[in-house]
């Protein structure tokens, strides 16, 4: 089986702080992602910046995209992010307008499901549109009122969809063999990694459990 892609969701604020973290954790990480709060304080400069320091990695800018869908990611997709995201909330003629600028970069498109009341539909909306990625999201604000994303995880995955799905919220060590084995194609940690005491150590060993969930 191939192996998930694991993206380390860069959600400080601080540039200094954001980089060095990506350094720190850059063999375990495939995928940086520049979280909302970072690209809304910090702007696309950041964007450039990463593809300058990291060009061997994937970058996802979170953009969460609400409205004016095709405006708003094109020039995001032009400073070289390789996948933004756009909400499932938002419908389907934001979501058609952020997969016209992917495309015309050669890039991806991650439809983001939180808060989406009927995730099945809009998973299925998604992938007959041409999204690359249906993203199984459990935020900050809903974990902090108990809730998770994997019962979720395994409804969107049972659907079988020609789309890779992707999982956050709140995953961490002792839950990425899980999110694996039930069929999650990109792990999303945050506050896992850059709340650990040392990152490249809680990196580490959230690779070496995907490794293990995957053989
Ligand atoms: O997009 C986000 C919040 O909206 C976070 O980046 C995402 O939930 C991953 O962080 P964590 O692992 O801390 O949940």
């Amino acid at each position: 089986m191939a192996r998930p892609l694991i993206q380390l969701a860069l959600d400080t604020l601080d540039i200094p702080q954001t980089l060095k973290l990506a350094s720190l954790t850059a063999p375990y990480i495939d995928i940086f992602e520049i979280g909302t709060p970072s690209i809304k304080h910090n702007g696309i400069a950041l964007v450039k910046e990463f593809k300058k320091r990291f060009p061997n990695k994937l970058l996802l800018v979170d953009l969460k995209t609400m409205d004016a869908g095709e405006y708003e990611a094109e020039p995001f997709f032009a400073a070289g992010a390789d996948i933004t995201t756009v909400l499932g909330v938002a419908g389907l003629a934001t979501i058609k307008g952020v997969i016209n600028a992917a495309n015309k970069h050669n890039a991806e498109v991650q439809v983001d499901l939180i808060n989406v009341p009927d995730k099945a539909a809009c998973a299925r909306e998604s992938a007959r549109a041409g999204a690359h990625i249906v993203g199984i999201h459990t935020g900050l604000d809903a974990q902090a009122a108990g809730q998770t994303p994997f019962a979720d995880l395994q409804a969107i995955a049972k659907l079988g969809l020609p789309v890779r799905i992707s999982v956050a919220g709140g995953i961490k060590a002792s839950t990425a063999q899980q999110v694996v084995k039930t069929g999650a194609n990109i792990i999303v940690v945050g506050a896992a990694i850059y709340g650990a005491a040392s990152p490249a150590d809680a990196a580490r060993e959230i690779y070496e459990q995907v490794i293990a969930a995957s053989v």
